[in-house]
């Protein structure tokens, strides 16, 4: 059988899940502070404006306006795609507080009310008609009631996924934690990217390991990545061992 994939567009990435993420699939994009999660899910979803793929991203954890301006950094405008409706942001940060948030189109009052949640998710999903989702992070809605996790990402799973949608949730680890957001989360997401920042020599190394990928076959190994002004670039070609980067 075929199988359908969303190509990510990240340089060097989809060579790791052999051309691209199987479509419907809801990926745990995980990693501690500062690895670059925020941005890979970003790139991803501008990547599928320029496809012609509409995209929704739901902002936890920063302001929309910031996640505006830090998307326009990259040279990544997504004003032109929201005017034309190809492209959503869900406001769950302000709570609806403050003028910025007044002129929001989709806001959250209360991510404690995960009903309202999902109700806004699948009102922006359907409005764009959404191939691509990105949940920045999902580790904040279930930070006050962790045993309501997996939960919560079967109910998103189940939206998502049920209106054809390919997306990214953005777990956030701490430093030392060798897991992925926990065990409710890691099992039932579809797949499990590793995002690494790890000090060698006095110098930190990025690095991502994509750890399971269900559909698909997936390189094993783990690849050196580096964070630009154009965005995340990965070097499938080189691999990590140890602490040393290797060229094949
Ligand atoms: N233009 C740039 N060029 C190079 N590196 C950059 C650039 N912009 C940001 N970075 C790097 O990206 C990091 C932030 O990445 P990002 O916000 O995606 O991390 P994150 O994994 O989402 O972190 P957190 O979980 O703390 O929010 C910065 O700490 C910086 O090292």
């Amino acid at each position: 059988m075929i199988v359908e994939r969303v190509k990510s567009g990240i340089p060097g990435f989809d060579e790791l899940v052999n051309g691209g993420i199987p479509k419907r699939n809801i990926v745990l994009l995980s990693g501690g502070p500062g690895t670059g999660k925020t941005i890979f899910s970003q790139q991803f979803l501008y990547q599928g404006l320029a496809l012609g793929e509409p995209g929704v991203l739901v902002t936890l954890e920063e302001h929309p306006v910031q996640v505006r301006r830090e998307m326009a950094s990259f040279g990544w405008d997504v004003r032109k795609y929201e005017e034309e409706g190809s492209f959503a942001i869900v406001d769950a940060f302000t709570g609806g507080i403050g003028e910025a948030a007044k002129r929001e189109r989709y806001v959250v009052r209360s991510i404690d009310d995960i009903g309202e949640f999902m109700d806004v998710l699948r009102e922006a999903l359907k409005d764009t008609k959404a191939q691509r989702a990105a949940i920045d992070s999902v580790s904040t809605l279930y930070l006050t009631r962790p045993v309501s996790a997996r939960n919560v990402l079967m109910q998103l799973k189940r939206v998502l996924s049920g209106l054809g949608v390919t997306a990214l949730m953005v777990s956030q680890v701490s430093v030392t934690e060798r897991g992925f957001g926990g065990p409710g989360v890691e099992h039932a997401s579809d797949g499990i990217i590793r995002l690494d920042l790890d000090e060698v020599d006095g110098e930190l190394v990025r690095s991502m390991i994509v750890w399971k990928m269900r559909g698909t076959k997936h390189d094993m190994r783990r690849h050196p990545f580096e964070i630009t002004d154009e965005g995340i670039r990965v070097y499938s070609d080189k691999v990590v061992k140890g602490s040393v980067v290797r060229y094949e």
